[in-house]
């Protein structure tokens, strides 16, 4: 036996922090999609189910793709601090409900948020700032978001139009972002998040048991 061949070394690695990975874009751009796709892939990551005042489109179902809820309920939200982070858009209110955000991060696991430029800002000012990766996702021009949209099927042409007429300011919030992609081919752009995701999950600071899996390792 060579002192490298000493069965020193544990055989899983250390323990992780886990992360907030933030997808926006301008609405259509693809980030349910997207998000779908990631979460029947990796079980490792839990979504975020935002509530909102919006009402369900056709197949939404409550507790899955939102918790509907009146205005009055979400405003008890907001007063009963039971939101990490809200946000009005296009005329109706999102926020994140906090207790599964926080309790999936203390147990180590990966949070998927789908929500705008406001409240990935907001997420940016907690103390929990060092766990977020803001991922933005563009379009590859602005009349395939529009003919994404139609293709979609959920909304009457008047908030198709007003969601056209705010992609722009949306996007100008690009800047704010860590990675910026450009989904034009679904499974190319799915390709790119999943090279960030494992790329963050390896940053050293994530690895919290990382220090004593070396000392152990150099027998200190
Ligand atoms: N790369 C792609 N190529 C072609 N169509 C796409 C692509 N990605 C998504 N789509 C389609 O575009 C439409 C909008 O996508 P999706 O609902 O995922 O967008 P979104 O960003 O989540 O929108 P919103 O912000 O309104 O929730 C859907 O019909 C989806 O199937
Ligand atoms: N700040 C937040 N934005 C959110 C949240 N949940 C969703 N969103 C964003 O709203 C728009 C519209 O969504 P849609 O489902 O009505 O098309 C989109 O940009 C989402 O990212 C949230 O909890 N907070």
């Amino acid at each position: 036996m060579t002192r490298f061949s000493r069965p020193d070394v544990p055989a899983r690695g250390p323990e992780r922090r886990g992360l907030m990975f933030v997808l926006s874009s301008p609405s259509g751009a693809g980030k349910t999609t997207l998000s779908r796709a990631l979460l029947a892939e990796d079980g490792d990551i839990t979504m975020s189910v935002s509530a909102t005042t919006r009402p369900p489109r056709p197949g939404e179902v409550d507790g899955v793709d939102y918790y509907f809820v009146s205005p009055d309920q979400f405003q008890t939200m907001i007063e009963g601090n039971a939101l990490l982070e809200w946000a009005t858009v296009f005329g109706n209110r999102y926020g994140t409900p906090r207790r599964p955000v926080e309790d999936s991060l203390a147990a180590g696991r990966d949070v998927l948020f789908d929500i705008d430029w406001q409240g990935t800002q907001q997420l940016q000012q907690t103390d929990a700032a060092s766990d977020l990766v803001r991922v933005f996702i563009l379009p590859p021009h602005l009349a395939e978001l529009e003919r994404r949209l139609i293709g979609r099927n959920t909304d009457h042409p008047e908030v198709i139009a007003d969601r056209m007429a705010r992609a722009c300011d949306e996007i100008r919030h690009w800047g704010e972002y860590d990675y910026v992609l450009v989904n034009d081919d679904a499974e190319t752009c799915l390709n790119e998040i999943r090279a960030i995701l494992k790329a963050e999950r390896l940053r050293r600071k994530r690895q919290l048991g990382l220090a004593n899996f070396v000392r152990g390792m150099l027998g200190e």
